[in-house]
């Protein structure tokens, strides 16, 4: 059994959506600061709430909490705990997951949002030396018109973006009807992500690579269903940003001694290891690198693999990779 500690192993998080790092006890201060009526009277109340049964178990109470962020600050304030955390945690760089969608249909300006997100990534930056971007995400159990009228709304300001993605309930949301939507992302020289495979069927993530044309697959488990998929995904080096606590929490693995993060790292593919919502499923980045390393008895050598993964899968240049996986490479357990 390895007791590796991968706290100090330099690290790329590319699957963490800022929302999902809201924690109940940072609900109950923005609620407070903003008199906002909570449906929980405790701290403690909400957090006994955090056992899902499926995605859909989750999503609930993550719309439900995301009511107390309301100005510039707030938006600030999350993110900015979240980075200092990471950097706790050996994360360099992070691609951040928003859902403006969330915001905008309770009356806050997708401005005051992105504002406050890049405020504080520019003081992470300068403050732990942590790169990083925004990721914008369009809600895919939404109406379609909606994700172009969203994307449409920032398209003056897509250079303060790094891309676009796909989440929220996956089944009966194809990536399919969001073809136009990425081929416009694109158009404005966005990157491409979507979740796919988490609870869906491996034709969503024909979808996502072929209709879609994304760079990163967000979860992908199920795509091990395909042999097909597996073999397309390792040729043409497609990442998988795989979330372990997240699977098992909501009910996608039994446990993570089942989880199919060996089974993908011996087909070839390009694994990275990412916390999704680490507020909501127990565990900020290195809790789901400690976890796997212990459970699935990962050695110093297959650690550095998935870490070196997550810098080659980012979005950053080539001077700023090649820098970190340096780094990777000199890093001893
Ligand atoms: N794991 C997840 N899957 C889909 N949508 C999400 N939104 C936040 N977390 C998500
Ligand atoms: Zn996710």
């Amino acid at each position: 059994m390895t007791h590796i500690s991968t706290r100090s192993l330099p690290k790329a998080e590319l699957h963490l959506h800022i929302e999902g790092t809201l924690e109940p006890e940072m609900v109950f201060a923005l609620a407070e600061k903003n008199g906002i009526a909570l449906p929980w009277s405790s701290v403690e109340e909400l957090r006994g709430l955090y056992s899902f049964t499926d995605l859909q178990s989750f999503l609930d109470l993550y719309y439900a909490g995301m009511a107390v962020l309301q100005t510039e600050d707030d938006f600030a304030e999350l993110a900015g705990a979240y980075l200092r955390r990471a950097a706790e945690q050996g994360v360099r760089h992070a691609e951040l997951f928003f859902d403006p969608q969330a915001h905008t249909t309770r009356g806050i300006a997708i401005d005051t949002v992105i504002d406050g997100l890049l405020r504080a990534l520019a003081t992470a930056r300068s403050e732990n030396g942590i790169t990083g971007g925004l990721i914008l995400c369009f809600l895919r159990d939404q109406p379609v018109a909606d994700a172009m009228a969203t994307l449409e709304s920032v398209a003056a300001r897509s250079a303060d973006l790094l891309g676009v993605g796909l989440d929220s309930a996956e089944v009966g949301y194809p990536p399919s009807l969001f073809e136009a939507v990425f081929s416009r992302a694109r158009e404005l020289g966005l990157h491409v992500v979507a979740h796919a495979g988490e609870e869906g069927p491996p034709e969503y993530v024909w979808e996502a690579l072929d209709l879609l044309k994304v760079e990163r697959i967000d979860h992908g488990v199920r795509s091990l269903e395909d042999p097909l998929l597996v073999e397309r995904l390792r040729r043409d080096r497609i990442p998988l940003t795989v979330c372990p606590l997240s699977n098992v929490r909501l009910g996608g693995v039994a446990s993570l001694d089942d989880h199919a993060l060996p089974a993908m790292l011996e087909a070839g593919l390009v694994v990275t290891v990412n916390s999704d919502d680490p507020a909501y499923f127990g565990g900020y980045i290195d809790d789901n690198y400690s976890a796997v390393a212990r459970a699935l008895d990962l050695d110093a050598e297959q650690l550095r693999a998935v870490a070196a993964f997550s810098v080659e899968a980012s979005f950053l240049g080539a001077d700023a990779k090649a820098t970190l996986l340096a780094e990777i490479a000199a890093w001893t357990a």
